[in-house]
């Protein structure tokens, strides 16, 4: 356990390099930037949910890395981080995507139709933990984005590695929970569920891992 802190104490990532990193990064097209700011317009400060533009541009990185075919995203909102990953597939690619906020993922279906890749998009409505269990057993998936409510992670890993071929990839978004992790004042559930994921993803001989602090922390994932 690394010397505890008070989670107010810290930037993760300095204002001035946070700044930075984004000004040199390609730069988001005007579609990622009207969602943005539609986003900031509709949901004012829900819109921090909203993964920022460098974590974006990763993630349509990664997905091209890995030579994604199919994928699983865990937590839409307004469809930014879903079309950063849809980009990264090929035309005929999927990308399963997991929500229970109607309100939220419509404003996402419309930004896919304009993105052009509705067409590659699955939408299933309902707890990310059903839809997953729901789905077939075989290492059908190649990569995974997790961002939905914390507590759920552990079964959203589970469920999502036991369907990742070999060599397949999962990111899990806000690893840190704001420094959170770092602090033992926090002792919520989603505090403790993600302390000891964090640890157990050390452990975990099914895979090998890093934590990335990029914004509020990103941990990658590949099945060995
Ligand atoms: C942090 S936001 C996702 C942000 C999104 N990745 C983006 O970049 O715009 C978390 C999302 O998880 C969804 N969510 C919360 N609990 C869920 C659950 N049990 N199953 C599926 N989705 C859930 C919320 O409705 C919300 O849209």
């Amino acid at each position: 356990m690394p010397p505890s802190i008070s989670a107010e104490s810290i930037d993760i990532v300095h204002p001035a390099i946070s700044e930075y990193v984004l000004a040199h990064c390609t730069p988001a097209d005007d579609l990622l930037i009207e969602l943005a700011a539609e986003t900031r317009a509709a949901l004012g400060d829900t819109a921090r949910m909203q993964v920022s533009h460098d974590e974006g541009a990763l993630l349509t990185m990664l997905v091209r890395l890995t030579g994604a075919r199919r994928a699983i995203e865990v937590g839409v909102f307004t469809g930014y981080s879903s079309i950063c990953i849809a980009r990264g597939l090929p035309e005929d690619g999927y990308l399963l995507a997991c929500d229970v906020s109607t309100e939220w993922t419509s404003i996402a279906e419309r930004y896919w139709e304009r993105a052009g890749v509705a067409g590659r998009i699955d939408l299933r409505i309902a707890p990310a933990a059903e839809t997953l269990r729901a789905l077939p057993a075989g290492e059908d998936y190649d990569f995974a984005f997790i961002d939905a409510d914390k507590a759920g992670y552990p079964v959203y890993y589970e469920e999502v590695l036991a369907r990742l071929r070999p060599g397949g990839l999962i990111a899990l978004d806000n690893v840190f929970l704001g420094a959170r992790v770092l602090d033992p004042a926090f002792q919520e559930e989603h505090h403790l569920t993600m302390r000891a994921l964090n640890d157990k993803l050390v452990h975990d001989t099914r895979v090998e891992s890093v934590m990335l602090s990029i914004r509020d922390g990103l941990t990658l994932v590949r099945k060995r």
